[in-house]
């Protein structure tokens, strides 16, 4: 089955040497189960961004999803709209991802136009969109190449469009970036990581996902074009902001 996760046991034994964490076939078999232990909030991310679409998305719109992994936030907006009233395209690097999620598409929603692309969302060239969604991925691209997409994004928003941008974050005050990292990691215990699996997945993450504070966002998205947007969302140090295209 397409949808078969197995259980994150990736950094579970001390490793010699602890790699660059990369989006490769051992992370895509266990995806599912790291992302909805390791993510406070992710299922509610999900379920609001289909209440986002029926009320901001142009009926038969067309929505991009950058860094779909395993493609749930389009599962998310196919279960709750019908098929004409969207038009889905995920792109991601990682080919076993992108191989993965276009056979849960064709199985789980074949009525709905749901394209995936193996692609650096940095070199596409842009349709016209009503929803951009950046579920948990640009803090994956080396910082000096977030300014320049966003800018990309906000061109390619149709007016009255609107992007979802997911991040971990971080504080500039440096006691409270402790305190919400300490409650993030009693999260993953009581998620059932170890202390060895969280300490070898901080190192393996070190330099590969590089996090922002809010406000860096949110002065990033008024750099790109967006008069306006606002943090919808925040568990710890997760967060989700939507920026909005004036119509
Ligand atoms: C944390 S995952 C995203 C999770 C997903 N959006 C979700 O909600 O389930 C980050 C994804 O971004 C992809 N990615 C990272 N850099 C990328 C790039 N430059 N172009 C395309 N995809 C990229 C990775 O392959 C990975 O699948
Ligand atoms: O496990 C962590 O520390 C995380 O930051 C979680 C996180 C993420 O935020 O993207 C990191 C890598 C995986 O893609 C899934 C989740």
């Amino acid at each position: 089955m397409s949808d078969a996760s197995y259980r994150d046991a990736i950094f579970s034994t001390p490793l010699d040497r602890v790699a660059r964490f990369s989006f490769d076939e051992q992370v895509v078999a266990c995806f599912p189960d790291m992302i909805r232990r390791s993510v406070p909030g992710y299922g509610q991310i999900l379920g609001m961004l289909s209440l986002i679409a029926q009320r901001h998305l142009r009926h038969g719109a067309h929505v991009y999803d950058l860094g779909c992994s395993l493609g749930a936030s389009g599962l998310a907006l196919a279960g709750a709209l019908p098929p004409e009233a969207f038009r889905y395209t995920g792109v991601d690097l990682s080919p076993a991802m992108v191989e993965r999620t276009r056979q849960t598409f064709r199985e789980e929603c074949p009525e709905h136009v749901m394209q995936v692309e193996e692609a650096d969302i940095r070199g596409l060239d842009y349709a016209p969109s009503g929803m951009i969604i950046l579920n948990f991925t640009l803090q994956f691209l080396p910082p000096e190449d977030r300014n320049a997409l966003l800018a990309t994004l906000y061109y390619a928003l149709e007016p009255g469009g609107v992007l979802v941008l997911s991040e971990k974050t971080v504080d500039l005050d440096e006691r409270d970036n402790a305190w919400r990292v300490e409650r993030y990691h009693d999260f993953k215990r009581a998620n059932g990581y170890s202390d060895l699996e969280i300490s070898q997945k901080r190192t393996a993450l070190e330099n590969v996902l590089v996090p922002d504070t809010l406000e860096a966002h949110h002065a990033r998205l008024k750099k790109a074009g967006f008069a306006r947007s606002l943090t919808w969302f925040q568990y710890l140090n997760f967060a989700s902001m939507i920026a909005f295209k004036e119509s």
